[in-house]
C-alpha cells in the first residue's frame, strides 16, 4: 500500500489554470467549475480557509466574444480579458450561491508585494474575507499588467502570482490544478515514456530542462512557470501539490494525503 502524505492545510489557496476551466472548444467546462465550487465551499464548512486564484478571463471572453484564436495585440487580449472575467465571476457568484458560499473579486499584479503600503493593504482584505469565510476569487489584473517583458506575446502568470498570494497571506498549503497529472520527468504531450514524480523536494536548473514549452492553447505559463512557483513555495518552507483539475473534487483525496499529482515539499 502507498503510504499517506502528511499536510497541514488550515489555510490553503487553490489555483486552477484555463485549461482546467474551458473545453478545447473555448466552452466553459460546466462540469469542472462545478465541482470545484462545491468542493471548496465542502472546505469553508469543515473550518478551512479557502483562496482561489482563476485564471480563465481571456479564454472566457474568447468564448463568449467567438473569437477563436488568441489574439496577439496587448491591448485587444486586455479588453477581452475585461468582457471573461466578468462573466467569470458571474457564473462563480452563481455556482458558490448555490452552496451558500460567498466570494470577494481581488484583482492583482505581481509587484503588490514590493510596495509595504499596498503589500499590508491586500494582507488586510485577505485576512477580513477569510475571517468571514468569504472566498477571495484572485486574478491577475490585466488591465494594468502588461509592464512584463513577455506580454507581448502572453499575460503574466497566475502560476507564480498563486505563490505569491499563499506565501503573503501564510497559507501552508498551494494546490495547482491543471490539465495534467502532475509533473513528469520531460513533456508527457512529447515523449510518452515521460514518468510522474510523486515527490520533490528540491529545484534546480535540471529539473527546469523537464519542463518543455508551453501547454494548452489558451493556458499560458506552461510547466515553467509552476516550477517557479513551487520554487517560491519551498524557499518559503511550504509545500505545493500540483494535480490533475478534471475532477477538481480531487482536492478532498490530496488532503486526506492520498499520495495523487505531484508534492513538491522540502525533506522533513
Ligand atoms: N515536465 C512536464 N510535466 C507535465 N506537463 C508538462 C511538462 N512540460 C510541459 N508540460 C506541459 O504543461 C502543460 C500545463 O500548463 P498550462 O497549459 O499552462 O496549464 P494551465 O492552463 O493549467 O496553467 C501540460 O499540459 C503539458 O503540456
Ligand atoms: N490572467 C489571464 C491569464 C492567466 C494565466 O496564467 O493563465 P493559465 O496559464 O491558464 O493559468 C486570464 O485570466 O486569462
Amino acid at each position: 500500500m502507498v503510504e499517506k502524505r502528511h499536510l497541514r492545510s488550515e489555510r490553503l489557496v487553490v489555483k486552477v489554470g484555463t485549461s482546467t476551466l474551458t473545453h478545447p472548444n473555448g466552452k466553459l467546462n460546466l462540469q469542472a467549475i462545478d465541482q470545484l465550487c462545491y468542493t471548496l465551499s465542502g472546505l469553508v464548512n469543515e473550518g478551512k480557509q479557502v483562496v482561489l486564484v482563476s485564471s480563465g478571463a481571456i479564454g472566457v471572453g474568447l468564448g463568449l466574444m467567438g473569437i477563436d484564436e488568441r489574439p496577439s495585440s496587448i491591448p485587444q487580449q486586455q479588453a477581452i480579458a475585461a468582457v471573461g472575467q466578468t462573466q467569470l465571476m458571474t457564473v462563480y457568484q452563481q455556482r458558490f450561491a448555490i452552496y451558500g458560499q460567498k466570494i470577494g473579486q481581488i484583482l492583482l499584479t505581481h509587484d503588490v508585494v514590493d510596495y509595504p503600503i499596498s503589500h499590508q493593504n491586500v494582507l488586510n482584505t485577505f485576512e477580513n474575507l477569510l475571517q468571514l469565510n468569504v472566498i477571495p476569487i484572485v486574478n491577475e489584473n490585466d488591465t494594468v499588467a502588461v509592464d512584463e517583458l513577455d506580454h507581448h506575446t502572453k499575460f503574466g502568470d497566475n502560476d507564480q502570482l498563486s505563490a505569491i498570494v499563499a506565501t503573503t497571506i501564510d497559507a501552508d498549503l498551494l494546490i495547482m490544478l491543471s490539465d495534467i497529472d502532475g509533473f513528469f520527468d520531460k513533456n508527457p504531450r512529447k515523449f510518452a515514456d515521460a514518468v510522474l514524480k510523486s515527490k520533490i523536494n528540491h529545484i534546480d536548473e535540471q529539473t527546469f530542462e523537464g519542463a518543455g514549452g508551453q501547454g494548452t492553447k489558451l493556458g499560458t505559463g506552461g510547466m515553467t512557470t509552476k516550477l517557479k512557483a513551487a520554487q517560491k513555495m519551498l524557499n518559503a518552507g511550504k509545500s505545493m501539490i500540483l494535480a490533475n483539475g478534471e475532477n477538481p473534487s480531487i482536492i478532498f483525496k490530496l488532503l486526506q494525503g492520498d499520495p495523487l499529482g505531484t508534492l513538491f515539499q522540502t525533506q522533513k
